[in-house]
């Protein structure tokens, strides 16, 4: 949430001319519902099964393509089938500095319905961040750089 994950992956799609899909994006179009609303009318288990049906697609139809995920779709059991794993790494005020300094920061928060309340987004986020290190193939520091110095070095890395 927030980290760029988007912006590095369109931008990663141009230069290596590979199509990026999101799992957000997917879910919501499935559902034809925004997941703020997905969240509302059914709760976070539902969201969590439907984040399932979308692993197990990719798992049999995705190759060749940047998929962007949720920050949550890690916990899916096939999750470490669908692909080369990159973990773009920040602390959590770099990710919050960030929302805030986008355009759109007050829509990009209350899109997220797990960044309603800070202190525990940011409690989610210190349990998560060494899970991700771990379940990561790579790991790139995004904090302070440039979109196109990142995207150079997954280059390199997935060489
Ligand atoms: N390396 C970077 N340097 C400066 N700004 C960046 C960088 N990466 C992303 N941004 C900006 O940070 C904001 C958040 O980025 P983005 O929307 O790509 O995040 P996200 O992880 O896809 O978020 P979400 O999952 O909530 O949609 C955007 O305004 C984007 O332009
Ligand atoms: O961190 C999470 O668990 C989530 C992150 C978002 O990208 C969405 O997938 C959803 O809001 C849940």
């Amino acid at each position: 949430m927030g980290v760029g994950k988007g912006t590095i992956a369109r931008a990663l799609a141009k230069e290596s001319k590979m199509f990026a899909i999101d799992t957000d994006d997917l879910i919501e179009s499935l559902q034809n519902q925004k997941i703020k609303k997905i969240f509302a009318q059914y709760g976070e288990a539902h969201f969590r099964s439907l984040e399932q049906e979308c692993a197990n697609w990719i798992e049999q139809n995705v190759q060749g393509t940047i998929i962007s995920i949720g920050g949550g779709f890690f916990k899916r059991p096939n999750f470490k089938n669908l692909g080369t794993i990159i973990y773009l790494q920040s602390t959590f005020d770099g990710i919050l500095n960030r929302i805030n300094a986008a355009p759109n920061a007050k829509k990009k928060l209350k899109k997220r319905p797990l960044l309603q309340n800070i202190e525990e987004a940011r409690k989610l986020f210190d349990e998560r961040q060494p899970i991700y290190a771990d379940v990561a193939n790579i790991v790139v520091n995004v904090e302070n750089r440039e979109i196109d110095d990142i995207v150079q070095e997954i280059i390199e890395k997935t060489r």
